[in-house]
């Protein structure tokens, strides 16, 4: 991990703890997801996996510790879980695509001259024709493609995806696959929370383990191996909800170095509400010490 702000498209953790209402989700992160990089995030049910990318965009703020990343606006694209959009909206295919434009374009400008380029996203997705399909009628993959043709517009250097397949055709699934290596080979770096381990192993270069806590990070074929995949599903067995104690653990290996996991040091420490002291939703808490950290690179 460098010494100096994190570099353009990477996105550094220091001793990241992200939680609600106090409680502490994902705890003592820290490493440097390297800009370019393709990373898996995987997890048991509940490991922390949405919370981290949330904590990323800046949708929480941490309880503790820091994330960095560019803040240019429009640098970070995010989709959240399919569960967490409202479909019942009344927009149009292209109105959802063309929200993609907000960030450079600011919401009220004319989207006429755009035209060309709302038509090539749809084209690239495979919903030619569907611009003024009102989105409530798509299918659960037909929604998700228009989804993807809204991050091609946003054009971000990071993108965040959460759960991107769940629920979604095999079809469709290989075709935003394909999308996502080709934002790879363009140089920007993709961050995807992921269930299905071979869909992982087929595609995805890195890897993080989470349940709660890092496990291991590193590259795909290091990292997914049993006792790495049957600790952390104890470890996320084991886990109190109520409880607000963690324990330290060493930092795991980030930027291709060898995989390896994460040891408990037995140094365990208190995360009581009132250490942290804030609201994690009151994005105006300016006096609050552990502000979400998002370093200009
Ligand atoms: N808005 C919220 N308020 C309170 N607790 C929450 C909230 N969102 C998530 N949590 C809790 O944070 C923990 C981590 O949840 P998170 O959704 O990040 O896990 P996940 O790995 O994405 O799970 P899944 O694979 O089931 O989607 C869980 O205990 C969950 O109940």
């Amino acid at each position: 991990m460098s010494a100096g702000p994190a570099r353009a498209g990477a996105i550094r953790f220091r001793s990241l703890t992200l939680g609600y209402d106090r409680h502490p989700a994902v705890h003592h992160l820290d490493g440097t997801i390297a800009a370019g990089d393709l990373l898996a995030v995987v997890g048991p049910n509940g490991a922390g996996k949405s919370t981290l990318l949330k904590g990323i965009v800046g949708e929480i703020r941490p309880l503790d510790g820091a994330v960095e990343a560019e803040t240019r606006p429009g640098a970070i694209a995010y989709l959240p879980q399919a569960a967490e959009i409202d479909r019942s909206f009344p927009l149009s295919v292209l109105d959802l695509v063309a929200m993609g434009l907000w960030r450079p374009l600011g919401a009220w400008r004319s989207l006429t001259r755009q035209r060309p380029h709302l038509i090539d996203a749809l084209a690239a997705v495979g919903l030619t024709g569907f611009e003024d399909r009102p989105i409530g009628t798509l299918s659960g993959g037909q929604f998700q493609r228009a989804l993807f043709a809204r991050l091609i517009l946003q054009d971000a250097r990071i993108i965040l995806l959460d759960e991107p397949f769940t629920g979604i055709d095999e079809r469709t699934t290989a075709d935003l696959l394909a999308l996502i290596r080709g934002w790879h080979r363009e140089g920007r770096t993709v961050v995807a929370a992921l269930h299905d381990l071979s869909q992982v192993r087929a595609h995805f270069p890195s890897t993080l383990v989470i349940a709660r806590r890092p496990i291991a990070w590193g590259s795909t074929h290091e990292v997914l191996t049993p006792p790495v995949l049957a600790r952390a599903l104890r470890l996320s067995e084991a886990w109190d909800e109520a409880a607000a104690i963690c324990r330290h653990e060493a930092p795991p290996p980030t930027d291709g170095s060898p995989a390896a996991e994460t040891h408990d040091h037995g140094h365990g420490h208190a995360h009581h509400g009132h250490d942290h002291g804030h609201a994690p939703h009151d994005h105006h808490d300016h006096h609050h010490a552990h502000t979400h950290h998002r370093a200009v690179s």
